[in-house]
């Protein structure tokens, strides 16, 4: 009984996290300059740097605010920041995908995107990301605990002192699976499947190098903080 049961303190924990995502939710103006018009290759490859490096400050503020982050080796702190960045913002863009928008404006959002200027080899892997997230439909609780179990995944460059790390992601995990069982009742294997997400999740990582530098433009310019993240230039 008490293993499925959210404790008083594991609610208490979740609303730290929830709300600090929900306070730091990028606004969606990326949805509704991309439904305005086509952009070129250039101004696209602009609008995904400026929404990077917003996303990056917003992430750091998210990171602050989960309970014992800031108690951690100061070193492994930005070890854990840079390690997760670039997973963290295609989460985003998958859930910015699969908001619920009116009729015909994820079809047209999917084709500005596809004809943004991003190479053909890179749209598969990555709308297959898209989709397979959108077919999980997310409740905000399991968005914002997805985000802070992937920041906080042990094995990232860098991290010195794991096991902190994973203790303190295993409440995390913990507090997910009986978010899982709570709103997904009919599909016990559904958490299973979120973890799964985080595997695919880590081929894109792989692949975002190479994502900017074929961008379909030249000499491509890049804002300090993204330098950081993006390991380009
Ligand atoms: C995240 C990312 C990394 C690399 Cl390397 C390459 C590409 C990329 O995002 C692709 C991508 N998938 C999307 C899905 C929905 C959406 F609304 C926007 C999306 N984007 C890009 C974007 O603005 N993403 C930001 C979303 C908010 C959080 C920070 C990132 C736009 C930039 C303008 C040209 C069309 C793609």
């Amino acid at each position: 009984k008490e293993k499925a049961e959210i404790t008083k303190e594991q609610q208490a924990f979740m609303k730290v996290i929830v709300d600090s995502y929900n306070r730091h939710q990028i606004p969606q103006d990326v949805t509704k300059k991309l439904l305005q018009e086509q952009y070129s290759a250039e101004e696209n490859f602009i609008l995904l740097t400026e929404m990077a490096t917003s996303q990056v400050q917003v992430l750091v503020e998210f990171t602050k605010n989960i309970p014992g982050f800031l108690s951690l080796d100061h070193e492994d702190q930005i070890a854990l920041l840079k390690g997760s960045a670039v997973e963290a913002m295609f989460l985003r863009s998958a859930q910015v995908l699969s908001t619920k928008m009116p009729n015909g404006h994820t079809e047209v959002l999917e084709e500005r995107i596809r004809n943004s200027g991003i190479s053909e080899e890179f749209m598969t892997p990555m709308f297959n990301f898209y989709k397979s997230i959108g077919k999980l439909h997310m409740v905000q609780e399991e968005q914002a605990l997805l985000t802070a179990v992937t920041i906080l995944t042990p094995d990232r460059p860098f991290v010195k002192d794991h096991p902190a790390v994973e203790r303190l992601q295993e409440p995390m995990l913990e507090v997910l699976r009986k978010l899982c069982a709570l709103h997904h009742p009919r599909e016990p294997q559904y958490f299973a499947r979120l973890l799964g997400r985080l595997t695919e999740l880590r081929t894109l990582n792989h692949y975002h190098t190479e994502m900017l530098t074929s961008w379909r433009m030249n000499d491509q310019k890049f804002t300090p903080l993204l330098c950081e993240i993006w390991d380009v230039q």
